[in-house]
């Protein structure tokens, strides 16, 4: 199992270019499923998730053709429609298969994603909704069986905020028969990406980046081509890493427009920033100012960027507080940071950090995506050595994480 060692004390400074998103990507490859037209794609990642999603997509018998950052499909010859749960316990995202081929092709078996080290994340709002458009589903054995003629246009009201489920459904809605109307729709611009591709396809949306999203069904799409958006996620990540350790970095290919929140915490961390039309330069000379706030669904505090700010607040010149409100168990980084030198207590959803002078590295080991890059930023700013185990989390998710690094002066290896 790969870990992750790093010497941390260095400044950063360099230029990294920021990748397409993860969370963009995903359902943006399973839209792929809804034509046998070519889907031509382009800025997308190197990840292990968008490589375990492919595996998945070829499974179905969608033709994939690869070529560096560009992906073309082909749904015309999709046989098999299921998604089984060696894959899916890998990745939770496989569950947007399910509305797209039962979209087109009227069935669909997928397996229960279950819950994972940040909550337990039931997929319930995606089963209610795809019902409300005329699905048939049972569950058994761990599986999600859905059946259905045509789905019907519906209106659709989500008992909370959801973003694949919102995805899930979109997806769905596109070849419904008449309107669905999706309330309480999620407004990430992960979504906003989606809805734009269906829409090259030949998809009628309405509302998109609202929380109101209006489709009118047609009976079928067309092939098109579309390039990702830049990973806001990835960027903030590498600011937050800047604001740990001091330095002087450009990030390229990025979309400020998107990142309003969490630029407004990096300019109370102290973080300066000079932003361009696609870049952000990024200088921090001072120890940082510790932020308090509170994750919420976008435009709010992203909850992808808890812990990377957690990490920040560590060796902040005072106290701080950070409450998740999304997921109920996204603390699992704390006692790793701890184990690292930091002072934070948890009650309940909220974490009380102190700040400390310091930081010293130390073993720690990665439980979750974020809470990895979290202690990549904490070993970046720790005196001494950190090492990294279970590294498997953060390949799901950055794209060469630790090459972007070496390349702007971090002293941070991969062991195999
Ligand atoms: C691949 C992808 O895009 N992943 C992102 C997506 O995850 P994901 O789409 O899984 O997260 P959701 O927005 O669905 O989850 C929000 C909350 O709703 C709950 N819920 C959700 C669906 C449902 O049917 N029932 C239910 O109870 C979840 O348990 C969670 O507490 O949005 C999260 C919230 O921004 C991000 O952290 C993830 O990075
Ligand atoms: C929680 C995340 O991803 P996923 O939904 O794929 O688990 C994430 O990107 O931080």
């Amino acid at each position: 199992m790969d870990k992750l060692l790093i010497t941390g004390g260095k400044r950063l400074v360099g230029d990294v270019t920021i990748s397409g998103a993860k969370n963009a990507a995903l359902p943006i490859l399973c839209a792929g499923l809804l034509t046998s037209g070519d889907v031509v794609l382009d800025n997308v990642p190197h990840l292990h998730d968008v490589a375990t999603m492919l595996k998945l997509l070829g499974q179905t018998g969608l033709k994939v053709a690869q070529d560096g950052e560009k992906v073309t499909l082909n749904g015309s010859a999709i046989d098999k429609l299921e998604a089984p749960y060696e894959l899916v316990k890998t990745m939770r995202a496989s569950i947007l298969v399910l509305g797209p081929l039962l979209a087109r092709f009227g069935e669909a078996k997928v397996s229960l994603p279950g819950g994972c080290a940040i909550g337990s994340r039931p997929v319930d709002q995606h089963i209610k909704g795809l019902q409300a458009l005329g699905a048939e589903i049972t569950i058994d054995a761990g599986y999600i069986y859905a059946k259905c003629k045509k789905l019907k246009g519906a209106r659709i009201v989500t008992d909370m905020i959801t973003v694949t489920g919102t995805e899930n459904l979109l997806m769905a809605a596109t070849l419904a028969e008449g309107e669905t109307i999706l309330e309480n729709a999620a407004r990430e611009p992960e979504v906003t990406d989606l809805a734009n591709l269906l829409v090259a396809m030949g998809a009628r949306i309405e509302g998109i980046g609202t929380d109101r999203l209006v489709i009118q069904g047609v009976p079928e799409l067309h092939g098109a081509s579309h390039s990702v958006i830049s990973d806001r996620i990835e960027a903030a990540t590498f600011l937050c890493a800047v604001a740990a350790t001091g330095g002087d970095i450009t990030l390229r290919n990025t979309r400020t427009d998107i990142m309003d929140a969490a630029l407004d915490k990096l300019r109370e961390v102290g973080l300066q920033m000079t932003i361009g039309k696609d870049t952000i330069r990024a200088q921090m000379d001072a120890r940082p100012n510790p932020v308090t706030f509170r994750t919420t669904e976008y435009p709010g505090f992203p909850t992808d960027m808890q812990a990377q700010f957690m990490a920040v607040n560590t060796i902040a010149n005072g106290p701080s507080r950070v409450t998740e409100t999304i997921f109920e168990n996204r603390f699992m980084h704390v006692q790793e940071m701890n184990r690292l030198g930091a002072a934070i207590e948890t009650d309940g959803n909220t974490a009380f950090i102190k700040g400390v002078d310091q930081l010293v590295g130390a073993p720690v080991m990665a439980t979750d995506l974020r809470a990895s890059a979290s202690l990549v930023i904490a070993g970046l700013a720790a005196k001494g050595e950190t090492l990294i185990d279970r590294i498997y989390h953060l390949d799901r998710g950055y794209d060469r994480m630790e090459v972007k690094l070496q390349a702007i002066g971090a002293n941070i290896s991969r062991i195999k």
